[in-house]
């Protein structure tokens, strides 16, 4: 059966990488690739549309397709959990519509967050290194965000207490942010795609994990595998471990 998607940020870095993903495969079939300003009618009668848009349209975007029984692929950022409590509540009125929302596409990033997570109970240390294109509107990134998450919930569970840091003066931001009290340190520079460092350090060693987004190919199949899983997955499902096969 072919499946019949729409992309919403067509025009963007990631919406027009997926409009090329969508054409060249056989069992799709790209029916609308819209942009900020355009009428989503476009997209009535998809069975997928694709979110790839702005942390501040995204919600609208999700409101208007879940309300039309379209099913939505987010790789938006933005995702608090307030902002995923909203989404169930949406799919509360639309039980047979599936949305899945995804910080990071790539299997390695995937992978990069699944092993911190379980590194994280092992470490007294633990920082994040994220760095992405200039391009980018938040920060610190989704993934950052979600990693930080992780480890920190694995680390309680560990019994862990804060990393220690005996820093007591210096110029404001020079220790990074706190995302779920983990420090997060954000590069953005030209040349860059997405990457992301987790630094774990005990006393007289430290692990290092790293990711490197080359080219934004490298979130297709994730995406390509989510808007084929969507149809069989009604409610909510964050990220695409389970897609994958990982959980
Ligand atoms: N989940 C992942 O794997 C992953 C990977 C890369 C980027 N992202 C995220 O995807 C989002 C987009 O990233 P990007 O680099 O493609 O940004 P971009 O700025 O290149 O593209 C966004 C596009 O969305 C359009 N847009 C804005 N509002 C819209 C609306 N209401 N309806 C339709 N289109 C609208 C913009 O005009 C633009 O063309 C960001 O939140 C980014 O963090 C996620
Ligand atoms: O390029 C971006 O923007 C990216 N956004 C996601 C994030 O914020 O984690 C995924 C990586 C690329």
């Amino acid at each position: 059966m072919t499946l019949k998607v729409a992309v919403l940020g067509a025009r963007g870095r990631m919406g027009a990488e997926v409009c090329r993903a969508v054409e060249g495969a056989d069992d799709l079939d790209l029916v609308a690739a819209l942009d900020a300003g355009e009428d989503r009618s476009g997209a009535e009668g998809a069975d997928v549309a694709v979110d790839f848009t702005h942390p501040d349209a995204v919600m609208d975007n999700l409101a208007w397709c879940v309300g039309h029984g379209i099913g939505v692929v987010v790789g938006t950022t933005g995702f608090t959990p307030e902002r995923l409590d909203r989404v169930n509540e949406l799919l509360g009125h639309h039980p047979r519509v599936g949305v899945l929302v995804a910080a990071n596409f790539s299997v390695g990033a995937v992978l990069m967050m699944h092993f911190a997570e379980r590194a994280a109970a092992f470490y007294e240390s633990v920082e994040i290194i994220e760095l992405h294109h200039p391009g980018k509107a938040d920060a610190p990134s989704g993934t950052a965000a979600a990693t930080a998450a992780r480890v920190a919930a694995a680390r309680t569970a560990a019994g862990l207490d804060a990393p220690p840091d005996a820093t007591s003066s210096g110029l404001e931001g020079a220790r990074g942010a706190r995302a779920d009290g983990i420090a997060v340190h954000s590069v953005r520079l030209r040349g860059l795609v997405a990457h992301q460092e987790v630094l774990l350090g005990s006393e007289g060693e430290t692990l290092t994990i790293r990711h490197d987004s080359l080219d934004r190919v490298s979130f297709m199949p994730g995406v390509l595998a989510a808007v084929r899983a969507l149809p069989e997955r009604p409610g909510l499902t964050v990220g695409i471990e389970s897609v994958l096969g990982l959980t």
